[in-house]
């Protein structure tokens, strides 16, 4: 239905549309008068059950003008409505829409995220919607308001009616001065842990990402209060630790935060990326939570490294991005610690003396410029996935293995200042062969000791603090069980610090400490980190010192020249290309050869369940190379279906226009190929929806 004169295109068919009904008209105003602005149209849903479905997509028509507001309202079944990022394609929000609730988008929304309806067996009933929308006509009247609009402040990005108070408790505390100079604390180590002064500490602490995205800013933001989530977190937790690409580092005043809406965050309208960093510190200092930074990526659109640099990010641009983010929050007290590179994996060894993949080296050269910026900050070392292990190899976890530092320890210039920090994950990320041990979850101590516990049962020296650990935890189920061993375990053996993974819902691995609302705790995993760590310090709360936002004073030089040790290599086995002092010019990824063989995939469903409303399939997707030669880069591509929840004996990539792409981990076949008539069964979780498009390329 529209005004008269106006016609709508869809997918390349031009409607004619109905005039209004006189009830339409009713829910019009209506609705209107929430969202704040006059609609010229609205396009009619019937839903005839939970079988009829919307697929994805973005309603970005150009009709709609480039930031269109949408006010979406529902009668009859409550049916999810579900958001994903067109990168990010596990960053999901699902929102279920019940009789009566309008949900508007608007900003960027249609540019950055698609929506869909997705079939619900469970739901019987019809459901009718209406999507009241603003056509643009080529002249008149609302092509003027339209502009107004688009310009207008106060949009929200997504907002269901009712969500969100934003109150005046969260509006800049600009009178607050009373200081605490970041030399009024500090944190060492001494016998295995950390202290404060004479206190030994206990940090019970969140992992909050999406600063390391290409949003440039902390995920959730897009529809809740981050104050309001802040106040949360400090009710549970004592500490955050804060992923940032060296991507972000390096820009921290030349980037504009995306994905947020300012009408649920109005204290950060206009500021940079770094100001947002700045304000987020800030904050945390008055509830009294510690920051951990952490060098999580390299490039912000890119997936985590294998070493601590690239071809585009030198160590020179690491070492800087580093410095530029320690002297930034030098004076802010509860910056306490620095996580030096997040995850090394793959090629990256330690104590090999290999100048291009030893983590064990490169860290206490990355350590020291840190201690040099700001000698207050404990720096945290995470371990490798496979070298320096212990024999025989056992399959571990990126950033898990610091079984090389009973060797080689990393030797950092200031004492006291070490900590450990590696990443520990259970059943529900990836199926490690341990975890199917008849006698699992007891067998998992010996697992963790060779891993990582060995330091402490040394029971002297650096002090251990896992920095991730989580999964979904279901009632019942093995990852619960491996959760609730490592809890006790960490009590048993004095480990009293470490970080969840993670506040965020969007994690599609481990989901988070909160539902998918971005406001509802899952009690359950609340629960474990509370026995995990019954007794976490206080620190200080209500004195903060404002960052220093001193661009030009961070414009550190390099103190390592990359050159000194063979450059950056663009990825393990290629030969190092050469590397300035700056940080270089974007490099496009090294091409793959062209494949030497053809694949073949053959489809099992194993299993399939409902969890709720929603229906989920494992299934097996048997690649087989049918020759001629071995194959280094043959891919599995599975045109995408609704969610993948997980998927094992394969890597993701990055999406490719509507396909999830996985690659095959380099054990599958000699020297990273799978050899002529071999095979590898990949696994699949999905959710929702099964994928029928499997192909080999
Ligand atoms: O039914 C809904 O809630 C969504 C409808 C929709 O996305 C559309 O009409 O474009
Ligand atoms: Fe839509």
């Amino acid at each position: 239905m529209a005004d008269d004169g106006l016609q709508y295109t869809y997918s390349g068919l031009t409607l004619q549309p109905h005039p209004w009904s006189a009830a339409v008209l009713e829910v019009k105003a209506a609705v209107e008068q929430l969202a704040g602005c006059a609609f010229n149209s609205c396009l009619l849903n019937h839903y005839r059950s939970g079988e009829d479905h919307m697929s994805w997509h973005s309603d970005n028509e150009p009709l709609y003008g480039q930031q269109p507001v949408i006010a979406s309202v529902s009668f009859g079944d409550t049916r999810d409505f579900v958001l994903r990022h067109n990168i990010h394609r596990t960053h999901r929000l699902t929102v279920p829409l019940a009789s009566g609730d309008v949900l508007t988008m608007s900003g960027t929304t249609q540019q950055h995220w698609q929506h869909c309806v997705p079939k619900r067996r469970k739901v019987l009933g019809p459901r009718i919607n209406l999507t009241f929308r603003n056509i643009i006509r080529p002249e008149g009247p609302e092509l003027a308001l339209a502009r107004t609009l688009a310009k207008s402040s106060c949009l929200p990005t997504i907002d269901k009616q009712l969500q969100v108070p934003t109150t005046a408790e969260h509006l800049p505390n600009t009178d607050r001065n009373t200081k605490m100079s970041g030399a009024d604390f500090e944190l060492r180590v001494q016998d295995g842990g950390i202290y404060w002064g004479s206190e030994r500490v206990s940090i019970k602490g969140v992992n909050w990402f999406g600063f390391e995205t290409a949003d440039f800013a902390l995920h959730g933001l897009w529809c809740t209060n981050m104050l309001q989530l802040l106040d949360f977190t400090a009710q549970h937790f004592n500490a955050i630790r804060l992923p940032f690409s060296c991507e972000l580092a390096l820009n921290m005043d030349a980037r504009q935060p995306g994905n947020i809406d300012y009408a649920a965050n109005p204290e950060l309208q206009g500021l940079t990326t770094g100001q947002v960093v700045d304000r987020f510190i800030q904050e945390c200092a008055r509830r009294g939570l510690l920051v951990l930074l952490d060098m999580h990526r390299l490039a912000a659109a890119q997936d985590i490294p294998e070493l601590w640099y690239s071809a585009e990010y030198p160590e020179s641009a690491v070492l800087q991005g580093w410095k530029t983010m320690v002297l930034r929050y030098k004076d802010c007290w509860n910056v306490f610690a620095a996580d030096l590179n997040n995850e090394p994996h793959g090629c990256a060894s330690w104590g090999d003396g290999n100048l291009r993949t030893d983590w064990q080296l490169a860290a206490a050269r990355i350590g020291a410029v840190i201690l040099e910026a700001n000698p207050r900050l404990l720096i945290f070392v995470e371990g490798v996935e496979r070298n320096g292990c212990v024999q025989p190899c056992e399959n571990c976890w990126w950033g898990g293995h610091i079984a090389g530092a009973a060797k080689a320890p990393v030797a950092l210039p200031v004492e006291g200042k070490l900590v450990y920090s590696p990443h520990v994950y259970g059943p529900d990320v990836f199926g490690q062969p341990y975890f199917s041990d008849p006698s699992f979850p007891d067998n998992m101590p010996d697992v963790w000791s060779r891993h990582f516990g060995f330091i402490k049962q040394e029971g002297h020296g650096p002090a251990i603090c896992p920095g991730e650990w989580g999964g979904w935890a279901k009632e019942g189920g093995s990852d619960a069980a491996w959760q609730v061993k490592l809890a006790d375990w960490f009590v048993e053996h004095g480990i009293t610090d470490s970080f969840y993974w993670c506040l965020n819902p969007n994690s599609g691995d481990t989901g988070g400490i909160l539902q998918e609302d971005w406001a509802t705790p899952h009690q359950h995993k609340l629960d474990i980190v509370a026995r995990a760590h019954p007794n976490p310090t206080k620190w200080p709360q209500d004195e903060v010192t404002p960052a220093a936002p001193a661009p030009e004073d961070c414009q550190v030089e390099s103190t390592v020249d990359p050159a000194a040790f063979g450059g950056a290599p663009a990825a393990c086995a290629a030969e190092p290309a050469a590397a300035g002092a700056e940080p270089a010019a974007p490099v496009a990824a090294a091409v793959p050869a062209a494949p030497l063989s053809a694949g073949e995939v053959e489809v099992t469903e194993v299993n399939a369940w409902d969890e709720g409303a929603v229906r989920c399939f494992q299934l097996e997707a048997k690649v087989t190379n049918t020759g001629p030669g071995p194959a280094s880069s043959m891919r599995l591509r599975v045109a995408a279906a609704e969610e993948l929840q997980k998927a094992w004996n394969a890597t993701q990539l990055p999406d490719e226009g509507g396909f999830w792409v996985f690659d095959f981990p380099d054990w599958v076949g000699p020297s990273g190929g799978l050899a002529v008539g071999a095979n590898v069964v990949v696994g699949l979780i999905v959710k929702g929806e099964k994928p029928t498009e499997f192909a080999v390329v």
